[in-house]
Formats: structure tokens, sequence, C-alpha cells
């Protein structure tokens, strides 16, 4: 296993009795940014703080650019690190913040140093800043400086913990344009640990969707949005997240009281329970009945982001959440029209999906 990027060969983390993370195989493929993305307790920091060194896994091997380093301690992994604290120091300007860890690099000379500082300056958009102290900066501009410091070194990995939880709202998109931007010029592999799904889905070339110790999944973020591999899937992802309507196999197909047709059974379904899914948006809403649609009673409704509604339905003692830009006057207990589009309904098997 000699490839670059980062491998996760077969690593598991225990913690006395309790297993954090339960033998994941992985790679990080060069140059491409991750996601690790998943419920708090999943695990998430904990494999990050094993390919930083921070942590010693109890079974398994992690390479870094074919690399075997599991054994090695942080500093000899050759990697950058942004954490949600960065630790600055406030009486050095942001240019003597970022020129700190090439210090030590005595391969560079004088100008080769500041060569790299004015990059770094450049890519962070903090040139004209260069000469201000830290404590003159906002959170999102110090963040930024953190984040030049790691990079500076142009090490090959860079390794990111919820390095927005401190910044505000608006500043939050710049700071991850800056981080696409910086993994994009220095070809860097970037894993970047989150529990915000926005932020996961705008800045990750790959999702690693984690539960228990587990990946769930490992894909781009339109494909893991659209096609979740299980119900976790979709029901994490999104705001609301999936529904679930149950089915039953009949010979003419997959039948459910909120369908008014059966739905074709997909040629691999086995005996187990099967559930279709279907996300809110796709659900389509009217006031009056139209072809495919089942009545619904609204249980209760708020305005979303963008002027959405967001609304609850009981349909046929199941209860459907909706999102809609088309009926702006929905109100408590409005009866109103839906219809489930076929091509948008998944089919899952105990849980997993199977179309
Ligand atoms: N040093 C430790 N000793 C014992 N248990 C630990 C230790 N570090 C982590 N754990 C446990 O391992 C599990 C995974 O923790 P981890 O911090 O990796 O989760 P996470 O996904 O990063 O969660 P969060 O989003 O809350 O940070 C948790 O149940 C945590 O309590």
């Amino acid at each position: 296993m000699s490839e670059a990027g980062i491998v996760i060969d077969g690593v598991t983390k225990r913690f006395g009795s309790f297993t954090a993370v339960d033998n994941l195989t992985l790679t990080f493929a060069d140059g491409e940014t991750a996601c690790l993305l998943g419920p708090s307790g999943c695990g998430k920091t904990t494999l990050m703080r094993m390919i930083a060194g921070l942590e010693t896994p109890t079974e398994g091997r992690i390479i870094i650019d074919g690399r075997d380093v599991t054994n090695l301690r942080p500093r000899r992994r050759n990697i950058g690190m942004v954490f949600q604290y960065p630790v600055m120091y406030q009486t050095l300007s942001v240019r003597e913040n970022i020129a700190l860890p090439l210090k030590r690099d005595r391969s560079l000379s004088a100008a080769e140093r500041k060569k790299r500082v004015d990059e770094v300056l450049d890519v962070i958009d903090l040139a004209h800043r260069a000469d201000a102290y830290i404590d003159e900066l906002d959170a999102g501009s110090r963040q930024k400086v953190a984040v030049g410091r790691s990079v500076a070194r142009q090490t090959k990995v860079v390794l990111f913990d919820e390095p927005t939880t401190n910044v505000e709202v608006n500043a939050k998109l710049t700071l991850i344009r800056t981080f696409k931007e910086i993994s994009r010029r220095l070809k860097q592999t970037a894993v970047y640990v989150t529990h915000d799904q926005t932020e996961a889905m705008t800045l990750a070339d790959k999702i690693a969707l984690m539960k228990d110790g587990s990946i769930i999944q490992y894909d781009g973020p339109t494909a893991l949005y659209q096609k979740p591999a299980s119900e976790f899937g979709g029901w994490f992802l999104g705001n609301p997240g999936m529904n679930f309507i149950p089915a039953q196999r009949t010979e003419a197909g997959l039948v459910s009281p909120l369908l008014p047709e059966p739905l074709d059974a997909p040629a691999k379904l086995g005996a187990g329970k099967v559930r279709l899914g279907i996300r809110p948006e796709q659900l389509l809403a009217r006031t009056e009945p139209f072809k495919g649609s089942v009545e619904a009673k609204v249980e209760d409704c708020i305005v979303g982001i963008a002027g959405q509604l967001l609304a609850r339905l009981s349909v046929a003692s199941e209860t459907v959440k909706l999102k809609t830009g088309a009926l702006p006057n929905l109100r408590a207990q409005d009866t109103i029209h839906i219809g489930f589009p076929p091509e948008d309904l998944l089919v899952f098997e105990d849980g997993v999906r199977v179309t």
C-alpha cells in the first residue's frame, strides 16, 4: 500500500472496553478535501487525532504519502493542523505569526522564507494587514492567520478540527472559501472535522459520514444527499431529513396507503422491512387534488430559511415532512393534497438503500 494521500488501514481505537473507532479502512485521495461528518460522539475527532499522531490506534495502520506513520510522533509526520482555538502570539504581527513555523526550516533562505510568507498572505487575503497585531483582528481573520501558519510549511497534509466554531456566521463562508482555495493552490490533502452539514457540503470533495465509530458512506456531497446508502444518511443530512414511508410487497408491486398506485418493486429486494425514502422538498403539494395526490392535514407549519415553509403533515396515519415555496399561505389545520413523484422515491430494505 504505497499510494499518496492518507490510508486508514483497519484502524480501531478502544478506550478501555469502549470502541470509539471500529476497524476503519478508507483512503483519503491525494489532493482531496475530505470532511468527517457525523453526530456527537461518532468518533470523528478520535480518527483525526490518530491521523495527527495525538492518539495511537489500538489496531491497524495509518499511512501518509506511502509512509507508515502509525508509530511516529506528531512532529515527525509533516502535517499542518488547524484547531478550534488556535494559539496565536498577540505580541507578534500577522506576518511574524505566519513566519514562525518556517524559522525551524534551515533549508530555506531568508528570501525564500519571505516569499513563502508573502504567498500565504496573498492566499489568505491578508496582505493588507500583514503588519497588524493579532488582537487587532476579528475572529475570522485570526482563524485565517492560524490557517496561514499551518500551511506555510506547505505540508502535503493539513488537518482541520472544527475551525469555524468560534467564527461568526457571516465570516464562516469567507473562511471556508479560503480553506478551499488554499488546499487547491497547494495541492494539499485536507481532512476536516465538522458536525455542520452545510459546511461539509460546501467544502468537501468527499464526505465520510460516521456513526458509532464506523463509516456509513464515503461519497461526494451530492451523491450523499441524493443517494444515501442508508436510512441514517437520509435522516442525518438535510434540514429536516428524509421522510420514510412503510411499504408492503404485493403481486402488483410495493404498496402504501400514501401511494395511489403500486410502485415497481426492485428485482433485488429480499424479505426484509421495506421503507420508501423521499426528501421533504421533493413532495408535490397543492391546495386542490391532482393526479396521484393524497389528502393531508397540516399539523404545524413554520417559515424556514429563504421563506420556504416547513410543515408536518398527517397522511393516512403517517407523519410526513414537507418543505415548499409553493403554498405561502399554509396554516396549521389546513387540508392540502400531496404527491410522491415515483422517480424520487428511494427504496430501503432493513435500513439499506436498494435502489
Ligand atoms: N480519551 C478518551 N477516553 C475515553 N473515552 C474517550 C476519549 N476520547 C474520546 N472518547 C469517547 O469516544 C467517543 C468518540 O469521541 P470523539 O471525540 O471522537 O467523537 P466526535 O465524533 O468527535 O464527537 P464531537 O462532535 O462531540 O466532538 C465518545 O463517546 C467519547 O466519549
